[in-house]
């Protein structure tokens, strides 16, 4: 009966670190190998996105419109349940939000662990390895807290985005992790890309190993910190907004780089599906600390243009007020 257990793998990392990226990855691998993985996404914004890029054979439940560890507790223990006895998969993923504090969600999990015939398996969190560098020499602030925090919880590191660091820096960023989380297994990857049987070995560690068991106790402490005090500021996302917009026309594909490119420094990470005035093809457009990609989809199901942009004190109006006018200059309609 134990072995039946359904192994489920915690996926933290600040927001556009690359996590769905890493996801996809992990998908394709337990798939040719014959098991079936699921997948539980939580996204602040109003929609998923980043389950676009997931295969849609693949079950997935979504959390949206608020934090995992914000929600009500109980949705996320609620959800892995209705997946376990509706799709019986092997495996399942829960991707956070990227301003989750992993530690909620780790309590969750373990308590509908008790219940449920689940086991949490492994913390795995991508860390966007060029912003931690920068952020560890210029603030101080909430954001490096967060990651602090992600980074203590895992069981496997990924130090993701090693293509945009020099060696130096690379060893800067891996000594600092290492003073952080000395149990972790930590990795330098381009892309997410790393050896998925290394989520085998991880079950040990979650067991038992000294990474759970801290953060056990800490998960714990914290909780009670934050109902007890002013809030902590993990459960206080009041700094970080998001503002989605759902458009009525189509746009520009240049003029709407061009707005991107101008976004304030306080939005930090923008995502969305479009369609362009000049492009034949729908795109799945990214933003993460400044760099921008756009991808061609076709959505799976009825998913209307949108995006998303997410941040710390931006100005909702001013964003709004920039789309409204690249609509204006159009009469196209946008997919709704
Ligand atoms: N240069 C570079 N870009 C990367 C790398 N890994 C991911 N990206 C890009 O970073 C962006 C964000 O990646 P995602 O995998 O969507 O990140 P995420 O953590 O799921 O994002 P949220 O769900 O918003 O928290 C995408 O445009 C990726 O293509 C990397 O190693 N190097």
């Amino acid at each position: 009966m134990t072995n039946k257990r359904v192994e489920v793998y915690v996926l933290s990392g600040f927001l556009g670190s690359g996590k769905t990226t890493f996801l996809t990855q992990a998908i394709d691998y337990y798939t040719e190998a014959g098991r079936k993985p699921a997948v539980i996404m939580n996204e602040i914004g109003e929609v998923n996105l980043d389950g676009q890029l997931i295969n849609n054979e693949v079950p997935m439940s979504e959390l949206l419109g608020g934090c995992i560890c914000c929600s009500s507790r109980g949705d996320l223990g609620l959800a892995l349940k209705e997946l376990i006895t509706d799709e019986q998969p092997d495996l399942i993923f829960v991707e956070s939000t990227g301003i989750a504090n992993p530690m909620e969600i780790i309590d969750e999990v373990t308590d509908a662990s008790l219940i449920f015939p689940l086991a949490l398996s492994g913390i795995i969190t991508v860390v966007d390895a060029p912003q931690l560098l920068e952020l560890s020499r210029t603030s101080r602030g909430k954001t490096f807290r967060l990651m602090q925090e992600q980074i203590r919880c895992a069981n496997l590191l990924l130090l993701n985005k090693t293509d945009l660091l020099e060696t130096a820096a690379m060893q800067e960023v891996a000594e600092l992790v290492q003073t952080w989380n000395p149990h972790a297994d930590v990795r330098s990857t381009v892309f997410s890309r790393v050896d998925m049987e290394l989520l085998e070995g991880l079950r040990d560690v979650a067991a038992g190993g000294p990474t759970q068991a801290e953060s056990g106790d800490h998960a714990h402490s914290e909780h009670h910190h934050d109902h007890s005090h002013e809030a902590h500021y993990h459960h206080s996302h009041s700094h970080v907004m998001a503002y989605t917009h759902f458009f009525e026309r189509a746009v520009d594909s240049e003029a709407f780089e061009q707005f991107v490119s101008r976004l304030p420094q306080e939005v930090y990470r923008a995502k969305g599906i479009l369609s362009f005035t000049d492009t034949a093809s729908r795109f799945l457009f990214q933003f993460a600390y400044r760099e921008m990609d756009f991808i061609k989809i076709t959505p799976q199901g009825q998913v209307p243009d949108v995006a998303v942009f997410i941040g710390e004190n931006f100005s909702r109006d001013a964003v709004r007020e920039e789309l409204l006018k690249l609509e204006a200059m159009s009469d196209m309609p946008a997919v709704k």
